[in-house]
C-alpha cells in the first residue's frame, strides 16, 4: 500500500482483485517441510527460506498477508530480521500487511509500538517494521490506542483492534455485562466511533475490529455496531470456524471483510513432500477456501 492510500480504500481494491482471504503466516520450525531443512542451514535461515518462499507462492493469489509476530519473535533478533524481510518482500509483491502483534501499553509506551510499525519513513520512523494495518489490544483503555489511531488519521494506516477474540475462552471477559453493555460491544461502540472520524472514499474507517469466525452470532450483532469497519476473521480451520460462519460480518456493498488463515493454509501433516508438492497443495488451499467464500450467498 503506497502512503498516500487510505487503509479501508485498500482494502476495497483489494478484496475486490484477490478475494478476501488474507495468507497467515506464523512458522513454527517443526512444521517446516523437510527440503527446507538443508544440512548447512541455520535455524533462521530455514525461517527465511520458508517465509521467502510462501510469499513467493501466494503473491499473485491474495492481497493480503498477516504475521503472527510471535513466531518470529520466538526465533531472536534474527526472528525479527526474517520479520523485517517478509515485510520488504510482501510490500514489493503488492500485498497489505498486516502485523498481528497485539500491542497495546500506556501512551509514551504506545507511541513508541507506533513508531515501530506505523510510521513511515517520510515521518521521520527509522524503523524496518513498518507495515499497513496493526492488531492492537484495548484492554488498557481507549487513551491507550490513541497514538495508533494518530498513524491512521495522519498516515492512512490501518488498525484492527480485539473486539471478540476466536479462542475458547474470550467470553470469560468480553462477554461479561458491564454497566448494561457487553463488554465487546462497548469497545465496538469505540471502534465504530473512530471508523465514522477516519473514512476513506469507500465509506469504510481506518479503524477496524478482530472478530474470530467462532463466534458467527456475536460477529451478526458486532457488525451492526461496527457499520464502517473493516473486520480481521481469524478462526478458520483447526480453530474450528468454517468459511460460511463469515457470511454476517459482511457489508452490503463492499465486504470490508478480512478472513486469515495461516496453519489452514500452511501446515502440513507430511513433512516429505517435495518443494513442488508443498507449492502445489499452498496454492490448492488458497484456491479450495476462496472458493468457499467465493459461493457463499451475498
Ligand atoms: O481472535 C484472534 C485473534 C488473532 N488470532 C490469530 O490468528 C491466527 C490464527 O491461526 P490459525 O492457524 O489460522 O488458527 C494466529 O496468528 C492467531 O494469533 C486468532 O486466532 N484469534
Amino acid at each position: 500500500m503506497d502512503m498516500s492510500m487510505h487503509w479501508g480504500d485498500f482494502v476495497t481494491e483489494q478484496t475486490k482483485s484477490y478475494g478476501e482471504l488474507v495468507l497467515g503466516v506464523d512458522p513454527v520450525l517443526e512444521d517446516i517441510p523437510l527440503f527446507f531443512k538443508k544440512a548447512d542451514r541455520s535455524a533462521t535461515e530455514i525461517l527465511e527460506k520458508y517465509v521467502l518462499f510462501l510469499l513467493d507462492v501466494a503473491a499473485d493469489q491474495v492481497g493480503f498477508v498477516k504475521f503472527q509476530s510471535a513466531f518470529f519473535e520466538a526465533f531472536g533478533s534474527k526472528g525479527i530480521d526474517v520479520l523485517a524481510q517478509g515485510i520488504a518482500l510482501a510490500k514489493k509483491r503488492n500485498m497489505g500487511v498486516i502485523l498481528d502483534a497485539k500491542r497495546g501499553d500506556i501512551g509514551t509506551t504506545a507511541a513508541a509500538y507506533a513508531r515501530a510499525y506505523l510510521t513511515p519513513a517520510e515521518a521521520g520512523s527509522v524503523s524496518n517494521l513498518e507495515v499497513d494495518c496493526l492488531v492492537v489490544n484495548p484492554f488498557l483503555g481507549p487513551d491507550t490506542l490513541e497514538p495508533f489511531i494518530d498513524c491512521a488519521r495522519k498516515y492512512g494506516k490501518g488498525l484492527f483492534v480485539l473486539v471478540k477474540t476466536s479462542n475458547p475462552g474470550s467470553g470469560w471477559l468480553q462477554d461479561k455485562i458491564v454497566d448494561g453493555t457487553r463488554v465487546s460491544d462497548r469497545i465496538a461502540k469505540l471502534v465504530a466511533d473512530w471508523a465514522a472520524e477516519t473514512q476513506g472514499k469507500t465509506g469504510l474507517g481506518s479503524v477496524g475490529a478482530v472478530i474470530g469466525a467462532t463466534f458467527p452470532e456475536d460477529g451478526k450483532r458486532l457488525r451492526n455496531l461496527m457499520p464502517d469497519s473493516v473486520i480481521l476473521a481469524p478462526g478458520i480451520g483447526p480453530q474450528g470456524g468454517k468459511a460460511e460462519d463469515i457470511r454476517f460480518l459482511r457489508r452490503q456493498n463492499s465486504s470490508g471483510v478480512l478472513v486469515s488463515v495461516s496453519r489452514g493454509i500452511t501446515k502440513v501433516d507430511d513433512l516429505n513432500l517435495s518443494e513442488e508438492d508443498y507449492a502445489m497443495l499452498v496454492r490448492k488451499r488458497i484456491e479450495s477456501f476462496q472458493k468457499s467464500l467465493n459461493t457463499l450467498d451475498r
